[in-house]
């Protein structure tokens, strides 16, 4: 892809900021990033604690990988190259998202470190909280639960480079959150990530 250069390009601030939003909607705005394997759980998880805020009075958006790579990125593939160029606008989408005021849930496979690396940074960089949530279960169970039938595809050879089977996965070093699926319900993982935004303040 032809990289494109900003060149004579600069930030136009407003007169509005991220704290007169952020008031407006009682909440802060935060990323919390969903990472794991196809069927670890990230949608299911980000579906019941965008209900669950809601209801709460909060005003959060879901970015989906199935549903990002059938808009802006159905240009993207799975090579390594394509999957961080798939991380990296949509860090920067979460992002945009985020100086609205809004709580951003983004589940992504998102397999290699450096990419959600970078995706912290460019939060860290704009004083925006991001919250690395790792869904973690064996490959065993994601496979077993295959709720796409992916893996079956995967293990015939039918699609190549698939995370677990012939692609890497690098678990986070130091996520904010691990939820074992396989281990928790689907309540106690809502709750558990309530928890966690109420005590950094951003609920
Ligand atoms: N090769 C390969 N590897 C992994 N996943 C694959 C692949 N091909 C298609 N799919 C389907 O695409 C979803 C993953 O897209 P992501 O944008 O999250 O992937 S990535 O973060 O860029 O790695 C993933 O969605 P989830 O199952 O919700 O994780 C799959 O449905
Ligand atoms: N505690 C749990 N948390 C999340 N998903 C669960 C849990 N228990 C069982 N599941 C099931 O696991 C599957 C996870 O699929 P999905 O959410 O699409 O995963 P991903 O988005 O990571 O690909 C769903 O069929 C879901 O019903």
């Amino acid at each position: 892809m032809a990289e494109q250069k900003a060149t004579n390009v600069h930030w136009h601030d407003g007169e509005v900021s991220r704290d007169d939003r952020q008031k407006l909607l009682k909440q802060k705005g935060a990323t919390l990033w969903f990472t794991g394997l196809s069927g670890s759980g990230k949608s299911t998880v980000a579906v019941a604690l965008e209900k669950a805020l809601i209801e709460k009075g909060h005003l959060c958006y879901r970015l989906d990988g199935d549903n990002v790579r059938l808009g802006i990125n159905k240009n993207l593939g799975f090579s390594a190259e394509d999957r961080a160029e798939n991380i990296r606008r949509i860090g920067e989408i979460s992002k945009l998202f985020v100086d609205t005021g809004v709580i951003v849930l983004s589940s992504f496979v998102s397999p290699y470190r450096a990419d959600r690396d970078l995706v912290r940074e460019l939060h860290d960089q704009s004083d925006m909280d991001f919250l690395e949530i790792f869904v973690d279960v064996p490959l065993s169970v994601a496979e077993e639960r295959d709720p796409k039938g992916l893996y079956k595809k995967a293990r015939a050879g039918e699609i190549k480079n698939f995370t677990g089977i012939d692609d890497p996965y690098e678990a986070p070093e130091k996520p904010e959150v691990v939820l074992n699926s396989h281990e928790m319900s689907l309540e106690k993982e809502v709750e558990v990530l309530l928890e966690e935004m109420s005590k950094r303040g951003i609920i």
